[in-house]
């Protein structure tokens, strides 16, 4: 890359989950061709309760306050259809007082077992700048565990269109087509004019 093409703006990635943050530099060094300059940050944020969009640019406000500098933040929502997209945004305390197993048992009394896995991004050049938000889905269903690979809800999620998980499934492969990978799609885009893509 010349000299030209450098990326240049440093971001920083505000997240508690260093899965979320090898996932997303993954995904940004495909979609560019080059070393995303991300300066990742471990702080674990207030979330608040609500619509996705406002957690995330809320997250993002309170994010660009520490960081004093463009910030991004991500906040990822499990949707059962058959819950009116709950558990959503809470998926994280379900997980954790259930485990995998036990949220895919919630869905057993009933037939629709789909789901939307979703990620929404949250980029702001400092914390006086209204966010803007980077969604990307990813439709599927809900299974009993299947796979080894150890990430969140991973082994009960099967992309539609696949016959494996997300924990079946090598990380390139959930990378081409996961809800993460299709909301940096939509980053990479408007960063295109900061980060030289392909
Ligand atoms: O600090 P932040 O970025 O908020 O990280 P977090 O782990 O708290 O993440 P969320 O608030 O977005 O909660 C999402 C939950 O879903 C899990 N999760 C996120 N992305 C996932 C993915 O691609 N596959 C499986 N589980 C995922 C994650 O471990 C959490 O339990
Ligand atoms: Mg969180």
């Amino acid at each position: 890359m010349s000299a030209e093409q450098s990326p240049t703006t440093t971001i920083t990635f505000v997240t508690s989950n260093a899965k979320k943050l090898a996932e997303l530099n993954a995904i940004l060094r495909d979609l560019t061709g080059f070393q995303p300059p991300l300066n990742a940050r471990n702080i674990d944020l207030p979330e608040i309760q609500g619509d996705p969009a406002l957690i995330v640019r809320e997250k993002c406000r309170y994010a660009a306050q520490i960081v004093q500098g463009p910030t991004l933040v991500e906040d990822t929502q499990l949707c059962f259809h058959a819950f009116g997209g709950l558990p959503g945004p809470y998926v994280k305390y379900f997980l954790q007082n259930l485990g995998s197993a036990g949220l895919e048992k919630l869905l057993m009394a009933w037939d629709d077992k789909g789901a939307t896995a979703q990620c929404l991004f949250a980029l702001a050049n400092d914390s006086a700048a209204e966010p803007l938000v980077f969604c990307g889905q990813t439709p599927g269903r809900i299974v009993p565990p299947r796979g080894e690979r150890n990430f969140g809800w991973d082994p009960i999620f099967q992309p539609d269109g696949s016959e494996r998980t997300y924990a079946e499934m090598s990380e390139a492969e959930k990378n081409a087509i996961s809800h993460r990978y299709r909301a940096a799609a939509a980053l990479a885009t408007h960063l295109r004019n900061t980060w030289t893509t392909r």
